[in-house]
């Protein structure tokens, strides 16, 4: 997968090749990422690329010019021969929310060009012409898309065929069954007086399956009942909530 960002801060990026899954994707070739800075298609002698906002008010725009030619290198720069024009991707608070399911579709192209705004962000002209979708990492407003870039990138890459070892898998992992996660424990079995729960002691494999499944359901239906809403679940989830409904008499 060939991902180009449109970012001023192109050094940032170090964060996510430099270290952990991303970085061994990319050591690997299973992802190649390169940065395109607007700044490098500035032609003032101050590399201007802000300006003012039209209807006056606080902060700046990304100035379209610099900005329309740096999408225009990061599309060139990772589209394949007879692809499919690379899907342009605007990280900002006015998307749509990021989560697992955009991050496994996202997974599956071929080429990503991701748009990392600065100041107010980018002219809607822009945003109309060049941007594809526009997602949003939470309900919160960061300086920069860098890190929500980055986020991104991360989520995206476990999808990678031969990214995750043997080890570990994103097929199981916590949202890929639509639940939160189940408790971890490791050694020792007693830590500060706590026990380790005696169910996971007990080698039978399929007792401690069921027990994390209802540990799941259980953490879902308190912190995120949200999550439960309009699902199928399977009969033994079902099975299972109904037990935890009982025992807990909600
Ligand atoms: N919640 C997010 O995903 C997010 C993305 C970007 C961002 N800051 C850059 C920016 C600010 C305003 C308009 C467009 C981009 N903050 C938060």
């Amino acid at each position: 997968m060939r991902i180009s960002v449109v970012t001023l801060f192109p050094e940032m990026f170090d964060a996510i090749a430099d270290h952990g899954i991303t970085g061994r994707a990319l050591n690997e070739g299973l992802l190649s990422l390169e940065t395109v800075n607007p700044r490098d298609f500035t032609e003032d002698r101050h590399r201007t690329v802000d300006d003012r906002p039209y209807g006056g008010g606080p902060g700046m725009v990304m100035k379209v010019a610099p900005l329309a030619q740096a999408l225009t290198a990061a599309r060139r720069a990772v589209a394949g021969q007879g692809e499919a024009v690379p899907r342009v991707v605007y990280l900002s608070p006015q998307g749509k929310p990021f989560n697992h399911d955009r991050a496994v579709a996202l997974s599956r192209e071929s080429a990503l060009v991701l748009l990392a705004g600065r100041y107010e962000g980018i002219d809607e002209r822009l945003l109309e012409q060049e941007v594809d979708e526009e997602l949003s990492i939470g309900d919160y407003v960061l300086s920069g898309g860098e890190l929500a870039a980055m986020v991104v990138v991360d989520a995206l890459v476990r999808f990678l065929p031969g990214a995750l070892g043997h080890e570990q898998s994103a097929a199981e992992d916590s949202f890929a069954n639509g639940l939160l996660d189940c408790p971890h424990y490791t050694r020792p079995e007693v830590f500060a007086g706590h026990r380790v729960p005696e169910v996971l002691l007990s080698g039978d494999h399929e007792r401690v399956r069921r027990w994390r499944l209802a540990q799941s359901l259980a953490r879902t239906l308190s912190r995120r009942p949200d999550l439960l809403e309009g699902r199928q679940l399977s009969d033994e989830q079902e099975q299972l909530l109904a037990e935890l409904v009982r025992e807990r008499d909600i």
